[in-house]
């Protein structure tokens, strides 16, 4: 059977597939189709690069669907840029699904992905798709996305297996805390096609050299999503605030930031706090108005009381 058929396709059971294009909020604008798995994998074998974006929760969602993403995830990297933890390891299950549901009520045209949190589906392949079938029946997410190399296909097949898209994620991988020095060019390819042989039907190729990404992209039948991995891979993911301009903790090497949106946050806010001070919000314009008779009547009520 070749590797593209063992893709889960179609489901037992329905994702949150709505056969209806979905209009932009303009009803004029072209409705964008949604994006389904099969699409990606269409855009990758004509090699039209796939682009993918993170996001934590209801607005991040609707900026990055509007923006023309193919690939939404919500990444567990929420639990630093939402959530201010440390690292990605605290976030649980429940946290995720959380922050999942929140952006499935935004994004109805690209295709949705959750990772799962670590500690979540490392046990056993049974835990894997526990967590799994959780992502996708209280998270509303279309796919899950794990770490890990060829230890992880046997949860990677027990997922497939029922019906749900895997995206596979090597290379750096911020749950084990890995970094570049435990990189090693021949691993990362006999964990692609490990992942590949399990039925995932895209990798994400986390901080490792372009021409390693390249040569694996090109090893590859499924397509690859890199950060940090050069433009050789079939697509590109970014966690949106990094782009943005908009987190101010961590920049790494890898990422073009396209605005400096919390700059721009910050400085519209003490503005704010400017005008309040002195009294110059909130202006006319910002402010209910009463009928004179009205006004006279409760001046007369405050009078008498
Ligand atoms: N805001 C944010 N962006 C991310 O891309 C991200 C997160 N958070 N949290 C979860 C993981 C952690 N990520 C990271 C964290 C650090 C580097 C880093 O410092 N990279 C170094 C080189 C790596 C090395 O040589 O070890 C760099 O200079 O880019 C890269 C990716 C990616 N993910
Ligand atoms: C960095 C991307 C790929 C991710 O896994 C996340 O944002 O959690
Ligand atoms: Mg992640």
């Amino acid at each position: 059977m070749s590797l593209l058929r063992r893709i889960p396709r179609s489901a037992p059971f329905s994702f949150r597939s709505n056969s209806q294009p979905y209009l932009a909020d303009n009803a004029q604008a072209a409705p964008r189709a949604k994006i389904r798995l099969q699409t990606l994998l269409e855009y990758h074998s004509s090699k039209t690069p796939i682009v993918a974006l993170t996001a934590h929760d209801y607005t991040s969602g609707y900026a990055a669907d509007m923006g023309g993403v193919d690939i939404v995830l919500v990444g567990d990297s929420l639990a630093m840029v939402a959530l201010g933890m440390d690292s990605t390891t605290e976030l649980t299950l429940n946290d995720m699904i959380h922050h999942a549901k929140a952006v499935s009520r935004a994004v109805k045209s690209a295709f949705l992905v959750g990772d799962l949190p670590f500690g979540t589906y490392e046990n056993t392949p049974t835990q894997a798709l526990h967590s799994a079938i959780r992502m996708i029946r209280e998270g509303r997410v279309e796919a899950v996305k794990i770490e890990g190399g060829s230890e992880m296909a046997p949860a990677v097949q027990k997922i497939t297996s029922v019906g749900i898209p895997v995206l596979g994620h090597i290379g750096m991988m911020p749950q084990r805390q890995t970094s570049m020095g435990g990189f090693r060019a021949e691993s990362i390819l006999v964990n692609a096609k490990s992942l590949q042989e399990a039925g995932c039907f895209g990798i994400v190729l986390e901080a490792i050299p372009g021409n390693i990404a390249k040569l694996v992209t090109d090893a590859l039948v499924i397509p690859t999503i890199g950060i940090g991995a050069g433009v050789g891979c079939s697509g590109q993911i970014l966690v949106q605030l990094d782009m943005l301009g908009s987190y101010h903790k961590l920049a790494p090497k890898f990422v073009k930031q396209w605005g400096q949106v919390g700059e721009i946050s910050k400085n519209c806010i003490s503005s704010y706090c400017q005008e309040v001070r002195k009294r110059v919000f909130p202006g006319p314009e910002h402010t209910y108005s009463i009928k004179p008779e009205e006004l006279d009547l409760f001046k007369n009520k405050l009078v008498n009381q």
